[in-house]
């Protein structure tokens, strides 16, 4: 059966259908969409909450929204004192939304605070009491996979379960029993999204019933983004009438085992998308056409990395030691001068290295990384509209105009391999030339409306600087080019030292 939602809190070029092999429900293309096209935009979450740590440093309504546009300083509610808001706006907000259903038992929760899906289960228990989900909405929570018979025959996830929705039976004033309430938990669990930022920083979880519905495939043609509260998807590639749309659940970028294993963890399935059917062939043939000594040294550095992922990092461990073993595997997958940048773990360990030199306030080391990932290694991994390639590119250029305006290098920034003054080009033209470009694949880019609008107005500072100054970057496309060409010189220097 094919059903279109009525719902008025969004709108979408889909349908839901039954898919049949196993896939239980997905959503169909109801027409030709475009890339960069909205498939589903969800203005009104079912419930969304932040993760703990962010409740302190993040607004509880927007998300982080207007955070990132200027307000700095966030009021916590004067009830419970757990969540903060931005101002009055949006208090009332998240008010009429859930927190008058939620704010007492805060309240009498203190000092503990609930974990973020015991808060988000508390938050639609009360809802649907409440009657504040439209009836279709309700009907599609009732629908979706919990996976509860799977989860039942692992004693670590059934405890889980368990004990979240006892304390939500404790504390909400609800008629559900526990076994109802464990449903809810379990539905989370197989169908809640990361909320993020509009800068792509995860913040909380986020559920609708409609966009659960989204199945995965390594070779997904879709991808989520939030904007505040409300919720993207948005095409990747063309998609066509009748074809079914898919998002990735967790990060292709990893071998096929890995993503195999994350998916039967979570999800509960094989993945049998083209992409890992292709790569298992791949793997099989190049491993027979690699000589010994080659294979020998892929095999040592993918031990020292495996190594390093039984003792993880936090990802924005500043510290020096932390700061030298990410080098250091950086360095080991470096001398095998055949592991190629963009093959796991190697662009996740510079990922990690980039938060790391962020919070440890190394900017020109943290630049030369970023500007490493933008130029080599995400167009090996992510097509021109993909939002990871659009935010990369943001923070290269976000951070050359942090360098270029009155950066002053400490001690510490002399002792990089290379310093901040023997960079050698003109940060100015490379910023103008890295946000023109961004801001000329915006119609087509899948990020959100408030990350589009920060780059399309950053973009316009910097021309109108460039401006005042008698200068226009476009009839000076000799300049441009020369800049941009020390630039890639300084990347390949860099990367020759790794
Ligand atoms: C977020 S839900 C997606 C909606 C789901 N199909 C439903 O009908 O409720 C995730 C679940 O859908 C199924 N699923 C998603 N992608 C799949 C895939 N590529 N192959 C098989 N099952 C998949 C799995 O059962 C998974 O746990």
């Amino acid at each position: 059966m094919t059903s279109s939602p009525s719902i008025t809190t969004l709108s979408t070029k889909t349908v839901s259908r039954d898919v049949g092999n196993g896939m239980g429900n997905g959503l169909f293309a109801t027409g030709d969409i475009n890339t960069g096209e909205n498939v589903l935009h969800v203005k009104s979450p079912f419930a969304a909450v932040l993760d703990t740590p962010r409740l302190e440093d993040t607004c509880s309504a927007c998300f982080g929204r207007r955070q990132l546009e200027g307000v700095t300083e966030l009021k916590a509610c004067t009830g419970c004192r757990v969540v903060k808001y931005c101002d009055r706006t949006c208090q009332a907000k998240d008010w009429k939304f859930a927190h008058s259903l939620e704010c007492s038992i805060f309240q009498t929760q203190k000092p503990k605070i609930l974990p973020n899906n015991a808060r988000a289960m508390l938050r639609m228990v009360h809802r649907a009491q409440k009657h504040k989900y439209h009836s279709e909405e309700m009907d599609l929570f009732s629908n979706l996979e919990s996976h509860l018979s799977e989860i039942q025959q692992d004693e670590e996830h059934i405890g889980r379960i368990t004990m979240v929705a006892k304390a939500v039976k404790s504390c909400a004033k609800t008629d559900l029993d526990e076994d109802a309430i464990a449903q809810y938990a379990a539905k989370l669990d197989v169908n809640s999204f990361n909320l993020t930022t509009f800068t792509y920083d995860r913040v909380g979880l986020y559920m609708h019933p409609y966009a659960a519905l989204i199945n995965h495939s390594c070779d997904y043609n879709a991808s989520v983004g939030f904007d505040g509260d409300e919720l993207f998807v948005k095409a990747i590639r063309p998609i066509k009438k009748d074809e079914q749309v898919f998002i990735s659940y967790v990060d292709v970028t990893n071998p096929t085992s890995q993503r195999r294993k994350d998916l039967s963890e979570r999800y509960f399935f094989d993945c049998i998308c083209s992409k890992c059917t292709a790569e298992e062939t791949e793997i099989r043939e190049t491993s027979e056409e690699l000589r010994q000594e080659e294979t020998d040294a892929l095999q040592a550095a993918q031990k020292q990395a495996t190594e390093l992922f039984q003792n993880p990092t936090t990802d924005s461990d500043a510290s020096s030691e932390t700061i030298e073993k990410l080098e250091r595997f950086l360095h080991i997958f470096h001398e095998t001068t055949i592991w190629p940048l963009h093959r796991q773990p190697y662009p996740s360990i510079r990922d990690s290295l980039i938060l790391s030199l962020l919070s440890a306030g190394n900017f020109p080391r943290a630049f030369l990384h970023a500007a490493i990932r933008y130029m080599k290694i995400d167009p090996q991994l992510y097509s021109d509209a993909h939002p990871i390639r659009h935010l990369h590119a943001w923070v290269v250029a976000k951070l050359a105009i942090y360098l270029s305006q009155g950066y002053q290098p400490t001690p510490q920034d002399f002792k990089d391999p290379i310093p901040l003054h023997e960079f050698g080009f003109n940060f100015h033209y490379v910023i103008w030339y890295i946000l023109a470009d961004l801001t000329s694949k915006q119609a087509e880019g899948c990020t959100v409306p408030s990350f589009k609008k920060l780059v399309v107005s950053n973009f316009a500072t910097v021309d109108e600087e460039f401006k005042r100054n008698g200068i226009d970057p476009r009839n000076a496309k000799g300049t441009v080019s020369a800049e941009w060409t020390k630039f890639e010189a300084l990347i390949n220097r860099a990367l020759e030292r790794e």
